[in-house]
Formats: structure tokens, sequence, C-alpha cells
């Protein structure tokens, strides 16, 4: 199957406390988010957020609607956004052809019926990594380049966390409905994300780590700041943060990941900071 889907429900705080390292697991990571020619996607009852993600190799692949949609078109009440990891690809969205290099991104709004996607070399493919979320106005397809996006630098080496974060898809770049997508690189030396960590119970968050060396790992932390738990993460794996929760990690080297948000605003910096020392 070219396109296949995995529901995965919302849990409360109070139920997750009970939860053990495979429970964590299973309700909140995703392991294989690339997948080969084909799409698989994991439908998140968390604003109803999606995440796929296409390697295509052999042959481009379509963009076609799952079971939990009931509309035709994957697009017909959804928006998309795509930020290529891999090699340069094309996109081609009823008609209109994206050439998306490493590390650029591109905007699909509300209504596009036919999407399919490509990489220009079997050898080096693209890698697109997708976030869906539900859309009720159609805003104009957008690509995002290196030089279109908002850079600011974070953190500092001596709290480990010296980072740069890269906003692609946020309403000051391309009009959304509620989609917010963008990088942060973790710099050599450094090895945590989101510290001081921060809660936004407006909106849910996704976090999908790459650039992770083969024989290393990330911890990434999530529940309320007075509550905390933890899962072991690898190259390439995504975790879905819910919106109670905070998302932080820390990595046994430097990284880098991919953020994406949906639900109440569109205000990146409507953040609950959490104070560090008051974190269990
Ligand atoms: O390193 C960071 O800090 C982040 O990347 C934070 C995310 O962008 C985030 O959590 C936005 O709400
Ligand atoms: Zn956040």
């Amino acid at each position: 199957m070219n396109n296949t889907y995995e529901v995965r429900y919302a849990s409360s705080p109070e139920a997750v406390k009970q939860y053990d390292t495979e429970a964590l697991r299973k309700e909140f990571l995703v392991e294989n988010v690339m997948t080969k020619d084909a799409l698989k996607w994991v439908y998140s009852h968390y604003d109803r957020y999606m995440i796929s993600g296409v390697v295509p190799v052999t042959k481009s692949v379509e963009l076609v609607s799952v079971d939990p949609l009931k509309s035709e078109n994957f697009l017909d009440r959804r928006e998309l956004g795509i930020i290529n990891i891999g090699g340069t690809g094309t996109v081609t969205a009823d008609g209109t052809e994206y050439t998306l290099e490493h590390k650029e991104a591109l905007y699909l709004g509300q209504g596009n019926k036919n999407v399919v996607f490509s990489s220009n070399s079997g050898d080096n493919p693209a890698q697109f990594y997708l976030n869906s979320t539900p859309a009720n106005k159609a805003f104009p397809n957008k690509k995002i380049g290196l030089n279109d996006v908002e850079v600011v630098e974070l953190g500092s080496p001596e709290k480990a966390n010296a980072r740069t974060l890269k906003k692609y898809i946020v309403n000051s770049i391309v009009d959304v409905c509620q989609l917010q997508m963008g990088m942060t690189s973790i710099k050599q030396g450094s090895v945590w994300n989101t510290m001081p960590a921060h809660v936004h119970d407006r909106r849910m968050e996704v976090y999908f780590y790459i650039e992770v060396p083969e024989d290393q790992a990330v911890c990434h932390f999530m529940g309320q700041p007075n509550e905390t738990r933890h899962i072991w993460m690898a190259n390439n794996q995504a975790v879905i943060s819910p919106p109670w929760s905070i998302h932080s990690g820390s990595g046994t080297s430097n990284y880098t990941f991919l953020w994406g948000m949906a639900g109440e605003n569109l205000d990146y910096s409507d953040m609950d900071i959490c104070k560090i020392n008051e974190l269990r």
C-alpha cells in the first residue's frame, strides 16, 4: 500500500503519569517517519495533526486522501508543510513544479488536488518531511528558500544549549491557517534544545530529530513541568508533544530537529517558560 495511516488518540496528563516506557513510546514516539516510495501517516488527535515523510527513490509518490479525512483529496480541508532534508526534489501541485533543494520548504494551501513528490536523482533522493493540519481557508502555495527563513540565535556554549533556530512556515513569512514549522540546529559542543523548557497549552507540537549520529541518541523530555518523563530517540524519529507538555531534549552529541505545531494561535513567542530549578 502506498498510502497508509495509523491513528494516535490524545492522552490526559493524569493518564500519562501511569505510563511505563513501552506505553510512552507507543503513544508518543513515531519510529519510522521516512518511507521509501510510499506515504505512511500518523494521524494524531491532538489538533488533528498529521505527520509523515516520503523518500521517492524508484518512482514518484502521489499524495492521496486517507480514510480518517473522509475527503476526496488530501488537501480538501487541510494545509501541508513540507521540508526537504535530502537531495534535490520536486513537488508538483496541480501542474506547478516546485524544486526544493536540501533544507528548503514548501507550504501548500487548502484546495490543491493533485500533489506529487519526486526526486531529481534516485542515488541522492529527496527526503520530504510532511506535517498537515486542518484548514478553513485556501492560502496560496509558497516556497520558502534558505534566504527566506527567519534566523534566531539562542542559548550559549556555557549552558550547553547554543543553537540556531530557523523559522520556515510562520505567519510573518507565509499566510497559514494554523500550521507552523521550522528547524533548530544544536551547535557543536552543545546538547540541549528548548532549555529553559516551555509549555504552550494553546498549541501542540511535534519534534522530528535528524542529523543524530548513528551510534548516538537524543533523550527527549515530556510531561507537565512538575511530572516529567523521557523518551530515548534515534535519528529520523519524531515525537508528539501534547499541548500540556514540555518538549525539550538533550543529546549525546549535537543534532538538529524540525518542529511543527498547531492549535489556538499563530503566536510563535506565546510560551510559558518553566523555571529550570522547578522541573521535576
Ligand atoms: O530550540 C528551541 O528552543 C526550539 O526549537 C523551540 C521550538 O521551536 C518550540 O518549542 C516552539 O514552540
Ligand atoms: Zn514549543
